[in-house]
């Protein structure tokens, strides 16, 4: 079984007056295998947010089936989805989305919290997934007192520590300089090697995408391609940039060259 399988996905919004108006997804076909770290990448307006927003539930989808961990999520009532979200996704976004009122310690916590989890479990937990994300002595820290990549850890650390089926990650270094951005990453693979854990990342930074050990391209709401890591990560890179130099876009889709 998959941990996340969609099956010939389409989505078409539709203006106010109930008009079609872009077919943003055109019968997508993916599969995931617990344990994979999957990048979505494409050109702007190529559909990718859409795909994880559909795949995370936030938007339904117009047609085709979508199964996470063997459920259908979409076809769930409403307190039984949100219960689901809850529990079987992790969540990971631009502007790291953390509580300024907690601190990073009780943000990381969030999840746990909200099921009800015995606290002596809980800091257990914290304390395990702390150290894997190098952050145990920042966990008293509110939010504005830690730098960006310190937060985006402790995002990825809400995201994991309920041990969801998978987590989706929308442009995890979008906000972070250079050198954050390769320690979330490193962070990322880090969680995915230690914990096993699922993980689907759209990104339009070739070298973020370097660290999955997969890249699907999407152009104009359809698959384009895909490619697999093999043992090095700078030859990744480098086939990454290839294909998305074929598939065009504008610069700005580009982010600056990385070693
Ligand atoms: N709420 C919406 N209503 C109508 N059209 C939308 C909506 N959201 C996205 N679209 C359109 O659907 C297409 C896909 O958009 P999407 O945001 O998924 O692309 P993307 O690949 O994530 O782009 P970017 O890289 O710029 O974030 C685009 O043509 C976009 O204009």
């Amino acid at each position: 079984m998959f941990m996340l399988e969609a099956n010939n996905v389409s989505k078409i919004y539709c203006n106010s007056k109930g008009a079609m108006e872009t077919k943003a997804l055109k019968g997508i076909d993916i599969k995931v295998e617990k344990g994979e770290f999957v990048g979505v990448m494409g050109p702007s307006g190529s559909g990718k947010t859409t795909l994880l927003n559909v795949i995370a539930t936030i938007d339904r989808m117009t047609s085709g089936e979508i199964y996470i961990n063997g459920s259908q999520p979409h076809e769930l009532k409403k307190r039984e989805l949100a219960k689901f979200r809850r529990t079987e996704l992790g969540f990971v976004f631009q502007n790291f989305n953390l509580l300024d009122t907690l601190t990073i310690g009780e943000n990381m916590l969030l999840p746990l919290t909200l099921e009800g989890i015995p606290v002596n479990v809980m800091k257990h937990k914290q304390r395990e997934i702390a150290q894997i994300l190098g952050i145990t002595d920042i966990l008293e820290k509110r939010t504005y007192e830690v730098s960006g990549g310190q937060a985006q850890r402790a995002a990825i650390g809400r995201a994991i520590i309920h041990s969801p089926s998978i987590v989706l990650a929308d442009e995890p270094t979008g906000n972070l300089d250079s050198k954050s951005s390769q320690t979330v990453m490193e962070t990322l693979q880090k969680i995915n090697h230690e914990k096993q854990a699922t993980i689907m990342m759209v990104t339009h930074d070739p070298f973020a995408a370097s660290y999955c050990d997969r890249v699907i391209f999407i152009t104009d709401g359809e698959l384009y391609n895909q490619i697999y890591k093999g043992d090095n990560r700078s030859a990744f890179y480098q086939e990454i940039i290839n294909v998305l130099s074929m598939l065009g876009g504008s610069t700005h889709d580009f982010s600056a060259i990385r070693p």
